[in-house]
């Protein structure tokens, strides 16, 4: 496989952590990417992206202005916008906008985050899931060709979670086939869009369709809020900029206000439900919840974006890891790597290993997804309880792991990590705001809880039910299971706490309503262990999926590799295992003899994988330019980066700051 030769040597115990690995790399790369094929396809995007330097910054991007970051973001994702939109597009097919390919390559161009994101994020989405064929053919070409940038604004100062509550107005006055959009009150200001508050000249917006005196619900409508020449907003609109937040730094987040402002009836994403001409109002003949199906698309992806952010923060920590040496284990031996250290490797081989168990679990939710899409397209919308309750709680589970692994590979870089040229804060505050976005993290586990309990009283009723759930046909009446320690035995034991937290729910709720509450004050009662329970059913969903997913895919693989991947894939069983032993304990036979020796295995199974770290995260090829790491560099050069970065800073452009002079040299001679 090419490797960017790295310009410099590369720092000695990196070359020798290299000579040490005992798989083929290539071929896990091949596994990570889908196949060879698309190895070379990532290869020659990243190629087109990166070798002409366009994504190098001379200043780096948290040493300038609010003002300047924002500038040169824009700059950037115009000459990045025009490269996917002329050379990468051709590659991967204009139906692949999304690819991760693409997402991969942005990396390289943002540290922190490119105020078009949302543009191609969620707007081209929303585009292709709500619009009518005509709509479709009258925006989506412009918004794909860059001709109109656009922001999805539906979340209100006053509410995010509760769609329903939201509270921007669609009325539509048939006389002039017009709706008039209205913020009539403070809280009904639209809030945080990205790219909303100095960038997009269009936007989705999320607002209470009105007609016929008639109040319809939340629905979508696609808005220009901006001249297109002059860029000025118009008559009607009021927009702008939130302020500074913890991460999304170099991105515009916006607000907007409506002052009855008026758009065509044909603005209206009508695929699903429609206003006619004369105001009558048709409601979508398949689901109540489409107009959602962006976010449902977003939460699905957001699985493989956890495995990329885990991948990049991995490979930071697990290099640095190779390179500094600290502490005398013994007198006058010398300092050994920290990567040498059991508690280090427990910190970060598991993030490897999440970081394929997402990836993993995220094509098979993708393909899910698909299917989903597919049965809608005949008109059958039975599986999409099912898909919203996967996507919700793989959403919620997989960015609360990458956000506490990130914080861990930071952690594991001592005071290094905490510099911004690590790039462990970025993805940190960039993978936080995942947890929270797109749905509140214990908001979406409490959806899924829903579809369990359902799941739970129709295992009851001894109905056969889909296959995530299925486990609770088999284990409705277990009461504890017989522990197995084998690796289907660690499965089976997670499926059996889940079904054992379902199940205590759904006592719980039926206590307290025979007890005289109403339900649904039984089910807030009940919201602590609802949410727990659905986190133990998506621990469940995603134990199953790796380890059956790894298995399918290194089929062929030679046995190095497939040793390596199996041996990853049981640190993840095991270590969730050890994770959750409370739980292990109340629901299964397992003894304390039996935790000891899995506690064993583990320390035993971090030993065999030490080898090959360094050969895992080189595995995941993640160029220089994309890690934006001065610990994680493909050569180790990590003292050097670091004294070259802090040359970079403001501060050392002249010896003597001119605050001296001002402030402390009147202080120190008592004259302030
Ligand atoms: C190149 C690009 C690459 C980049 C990738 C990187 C990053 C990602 C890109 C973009 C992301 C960036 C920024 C984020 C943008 C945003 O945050 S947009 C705003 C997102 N907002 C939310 O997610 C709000 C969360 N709230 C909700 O989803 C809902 O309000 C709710 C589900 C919590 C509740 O909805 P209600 O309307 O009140 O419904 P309900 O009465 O509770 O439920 C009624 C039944 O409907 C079911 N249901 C709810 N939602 C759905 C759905 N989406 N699909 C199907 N079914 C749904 C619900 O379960 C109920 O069913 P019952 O059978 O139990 O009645
Ligand atoms: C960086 C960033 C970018 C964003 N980009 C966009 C965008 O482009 N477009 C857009 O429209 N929005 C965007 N958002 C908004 C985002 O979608 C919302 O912030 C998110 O959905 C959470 O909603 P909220 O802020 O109303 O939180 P709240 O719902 O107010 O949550 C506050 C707390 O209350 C709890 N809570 C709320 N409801 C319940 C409940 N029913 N049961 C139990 N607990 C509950 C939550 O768990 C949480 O702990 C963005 C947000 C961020 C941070």
């Amino acid at each position: 496989m090419k490797i960017n030769k790295p310009k410099h040597d590369v720092n000695p115990d990196l070359a020798k952590e290299r000579l040490k690995c005992n798989f083929n790399i290539e071929e896990v790369t091949n596994i990570i990417d889908g196949g060879k094929d698309k190895t070379v396809q990532r290869k020659k995007i990243e190629d087109i992206a990166l070798n002409n330097g366009a994504s190098l910054d001379e200043v780096p991007e948290e040493c300038l202005s609010i003002k300047e970051r924002y500038e040169n973001a824009v700059r950037k994702s115009c000459v990045y916008g025009n490269l996917v939109r002329n050379e990468m597009l051709e590659i991967t097919g204009i139906e692949n906008f999304e690819s991760p390919v693409l997402r991969r390559t942005a990396d390289a161009f943002f540290k922190d985050i490119s105020p078009f994101m949302l543009h191609l994020g969620m707007f081209v989405p929303t585009l292709i899931g709500q619009c009518t064929p005509e709509q479709t053919a009258e925006w989506l070409p412009k918004a794909l060709d860059m001709q109109i940038i656009g922001a999805y604004a539906q979340t209100e100062l006053g509410h995010g979670t509760f769609i329903r509550g939201l509270e921007t107005t669609a009325t539509y006055n048939p006389e002039k086939e017009e709706f008039v959009l209205h913020s009539p009150t403070i809280t009904s200001y639209k809030w945080w869009a990205g790219g909303l508050g100095k960038t997009a000249n269009h936007c989705v917006v999320m607002a209470q369709l009105y007609t016929q005196g008639k109040c319809h619900g939340t629905h979508l409508f696609i808005v220009k809020i901006r001249d297109l020449d002059t860029h000025m907003p118009l008559p009607g609109i009021t927009v702008g900029e939130i302020g500074p937040r913890m991460g999304f730094s170099s991105a515009d987040n916006g607000f907007l206000r409506f002052d009855h402002f008026r758009i065509p009836r044909e603005n209206m994403l009508m695929k699903h439900a429609k206003v006619e001409k004369d105001g009558v109002y048709v409601k979508s003949a398949k689901h109540g919840k489409l107009t959602y199906g962006t976010m449902v698309f977003i939460r699905v992806t957001l699985v493989s974006e956890m495995s990329f952010n885990i991948s990049k923060a991995a490979t930071i920590a697990i290099r640095y890891s190779a390179v500094r040496r600290q502490t005398e284990l013994r007198p006058n031996e010398p300092e050994p790597q920290i990567l040498d250290y059991p508690t280090q490797q427990h910190k970060l081989f598991i993030c490897i290993a999440t970081a394929h168990a997402f990836q993993l679990t995220s094509c098979w939710l993708w393909n899910t997804f698909q299917a989903v899409l597919a049965d809608m397209k005949k008109g059958n919308v039975d599986t999409l309880p099912e898909l919203h309750a996967l996507s919700s709680c793989l959403k919620a589970v997989s960015t609360s792991d990458a956000l506490s692994h990130i914080e861990q590979c930071r952690f594991a870089c001592g005071g290094h990590g905490y510099m911004l040229s690590s790039n462990l804060p970025f993805i940190y505050s960039f993978v936080a705001a995942t947890r929270t976005y797109e749905g509140d993290y214990t908001v979406l586990l409490l959806q899924t809880a829903r579809f369990l309990v359902k799941a739970s009283e129709q295992a009851e009723a001894g109905k056969k039910l889909t296959q995530t759930v299925s486990y609770l046909n088999r284990t409705a009446n277990a009461d504890r299971l017989n522990w197995d320690n084998t690796h289907e035995g660690i499965i089976k034991s997670f499926q059996v706490i889940a079904a054992g937290k379902i199940g205590q729910c759904v006592k719980s709720i039926r206590d307290r309503t025979a007890s005289g509450m109403d339900y649904e004050d039984a089910w807030l009662m009940t919201t602590v262990q609802l949410v727990g329970a659905a986190e133990a059913h998506c621990r469940a969903v995603l134990l199953n999926t790796y380890w059956s997913e790894m298995r399918k895919i290194t089929e062929a693989s030679s046995a190095d590799v497939k040793k390596v991947m199996h041996q990853l894939a049981v640190l993840y069983l095991m270590y969730w295992a050890l994770e959750k032993t409370g739980d292990l304990l109340k629901y299964s036979s397992v003894s304390k003899k039996d935790l000891d020796e899995l506690q064993r295995r583990y320390e035993e199974l971090l030993a065999e994988l030490r080898p090959n770290a360094v050969g895992l995260v080189d595995a995941f090829d993640l160029r220089d330019e994309i890690l934006h790491s001065s610990l994680g560099s493909y050569d180790g050069r990590v003292y050097e980066r670091l004294i070259e970065e802090a040359h970079k800073s403001p501060l050392n452009d002249e010896p003597v700051n001119q605050s001296f002079h001002k402030y402390t040299k009147p202080l120190m001679l008592g004259k302030l």
